[in-house]
């Protein structure tokens, strides 16, 4: 496996070197750097790799994972800069155009955006990436080798599509953590201890997941299928869309992207 540095250990990080090892990539292989030596300990533990500070020169790399916060990305990579050598950059920011991250690396164009998942971390994650104009094919074969590491990987040829799946595979976990704490939460006035009402919530999720997974039928036939004429789910689908349930996701969704592309504008100018 190659050589990767992450800058920065927060989540993202510690889901997608979580991934990489359970994979099987070598802990010796890994390097992550992060301002907060406790992170760098807990990283150290859990998985064995090493860590330093960001005063600490780069390693050499094959690979530079950036995992630091949108906001933090400028900076970070106007420091990064004249280390850099012929690492493949892999940005993994909300909203952080490809452009913009080449500028701030003073020129270096083999950059790829991505937009991973937190279900990396049980490497059933989902990237959307975008390789630049100047990203050959074996840089992509490498960005699809670590990816590739923590679940799917989706190709996409306009980096506008960035914003799109940011805003539904990026964000989508937590809108489906949200549903998962809310069917919880029915359970709990339904009367179930909180023990019962997180098992009747959590497996409920995954035996539908496996099941739309594993079935030929969508999901719109599949909720069909649940739901007889007359009867109980008929009644709680309707609620659902008397409160506009599924047009309120759209917009949700819809504002995340908006978001996503706001942050390209808002940190991506070199006016400060
Ligand atoms: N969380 C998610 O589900 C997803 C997040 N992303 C993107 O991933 C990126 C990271 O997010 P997340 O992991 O949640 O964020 P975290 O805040 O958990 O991690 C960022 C880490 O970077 C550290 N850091 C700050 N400055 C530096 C520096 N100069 N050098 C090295 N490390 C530094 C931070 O330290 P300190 O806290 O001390 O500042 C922190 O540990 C973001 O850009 C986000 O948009 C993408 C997909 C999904
Ligand atoms: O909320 C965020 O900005 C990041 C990007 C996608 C998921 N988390």
């Amino acid at each position: 496996m190659s050589k990767i540095t992450f800058i920065g250990g927060g989540n993202m990080a510690s889901a997608i070197i979580g991934g990489l090892i359970s994979r099987g990539a070598a802990a010796s292989d890994l390097h992550v750097i992060d301002p907060e030596a406790a992170r760098l300990a807990e990283l150290a533990t859990r998985y064995g790799v090493t860590g330093g500070s960001p005063d600490d020169a780069l390693p050499t790399s094959d690979v530079v994972v950036l995992a630091v916060k949108p906001q933090q990305l400028k900076a970070v990579s106007q420091h990064l800069a004249p280390s850099l050598g012929g690492a493949l950059v892999i940005s993994i920011a909300a909203g952080i155009r490809a452009d913009s991250l080449s500028r701030w690396l003073g020129g270096h164009t083999r950059v790829v955006r991505v937009m991973p998942n937190t279900p990396a971390l049980v490497q059933a994650g989902l990237s959307g990436a975008y390789a630049g104009a100047d990203v050959d094919t074996s840089d992509r074969a490498l960005a699809d080798r670590v990816l590739g590491a923590i679940g799917e990987v989706v190709w996409v040829e306009s980096e506008a599509e960035i914003d799109g799946i940011t805003a539904i595979s990026g964000s989508g976990p937590a809108y489906v953590f949200y549903f998962m704490e809310a069917l919880q939460a029915a359970a709990r006035a339904q009367g179930f201890n909180i023990d019962t009402a997180r098992k009747l919530a959590y497996q409920t999720f995954y035996g539908a997941v496996k099941l739309a997974l594993e079935s030929e039928d969508d999901a719109g036939t599949l909720r069909a299928k649940v739901t007889s004429k007359g009867g109980t789910t008929e009644r709680a689908i309707n609620a659902f869309e008397t409160s506009q349930l599924r047009a309120t996701i759209i917009a949700a969704a819809a504002a995340a992207a908006a978001r996503s592309r706001e942050l390209g504008e808002e940190l991506g100018r070199d006016a400060d």
